[in-house]
């Protein structure tokens, strides 16, 4: 069973326990519901900005711990403040250490675009996602038969976020295009082997159709990186490790967009 098999896996029961604490007309009157989500493909893509998506990340399956210190409102608040163009919280707990709770934290203080992490299997977690304030979720290809990733991407449409679909190869790409997505993601991290490679976002840059805003993510270290990445039309770049693994995320992630 590989990483992605296993987390789904729980995640199934993991749904099913929350939909018994608390419904989906509880989430439809929480105070952030009815908030207007504002546009990720937007921000990520104005001249002004870097196209940074920092990401606020525990720990994670390849590398374990990475940061129990940091505090999500002041990372994600620092991070915003040294110029990244969105937030991407992870929600996961099992395996990432998050909490639905931190994009909650990251909402009150933050007016810039904060994706959902998370691996969501259900019209559930994209009503949590707007009861917390979310303004973009995550689906990732390798989770879904192309028929139920459009189903759940309409649903985000139609509570008004914007979908981030996640691909690893060229298959997951043709199969799961559909119209209700907003941007593409081309993870580099072989979720096999954990290894990171740009190559795989430079291999599939061109199978990307133009009307998505395309974003690379995984595995990113070096400024140099983003100005090959650009050359390949890609506008955003989401990156973790990099900033969370220092003892001031925030300042790493300054000094990154810095060298831009
Ligand atoms: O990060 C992992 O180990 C991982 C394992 C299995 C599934 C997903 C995983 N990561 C999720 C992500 O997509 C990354 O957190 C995100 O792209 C940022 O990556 P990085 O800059 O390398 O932290």
């Amino acid at each position: 069973m590989n990483i992605l098999d296993k987390i789904v896996a729980h995640k199934e029961g993991e749904v099913a326990l929350r939909k018994v604490k608390r419904s989906i007309d509880e989430l439809s009157s929480r105070p952030w519901f009815d908030r207007e989500p504002v546009s990720a493909k937007s921000w990520i893509t104005s001249p002004n900005r870097s196209g940074i998506i920092a990401e606020f990340k525990r720990q994670s399956p390849s590398k374990g711990l990475i940061n129990g210190e940091a505090k999500v409102s002041d990372v994600t608040e620092e991070y915003i403040a040294a110029g990244a163009s969105a937030l991407s919280v992870l929600t996961d707990e099992q395996f990432f250490g998050g909490k639905i709770d931190d994009l909650l934290a990251a909402r009150a203080i933050n007016a810039a675009p904060i994706l959902r992490k998370d691996f969501i299997i259900d019209e559930y977690q994209i009503y949590e996602a707007k009861s917390v304030g979310a303004d973009l979720i995550l689906l990732i290809a390798a989770c879904l038969p192309p028929a139920r990733l459009k189903q759940l991407a309409a649903k985000a449409k139609e509570l008004g976020m914007q979908v981030l679909m996640e691909v690893h190869s060229e298959e997951e790409l043709t199969d799961h295009l559909n119209e209700h997505l907003d941007l593409v993601g081309v993870n580099n991290r072989n979720l096999k082997t954990f290894e990171v490679s740009i190559e795989t976002s430079i291999r599939l840059s061109e199978l990307i159709p133009r009307d998505f805003v395309k974003i690379s993510e995984s595995g990113i270290s070096d400024p140099a990186t983003i100005k090959q990445l650009k050359q390949y039309g890609y506008e955003g770049f989401l990156i973790g490790e990099n900033f969370m693994k220092t003892t001031d995320p925030g300042a790493a992630c300054k000094a990154f967009i810095a060298q831009l």
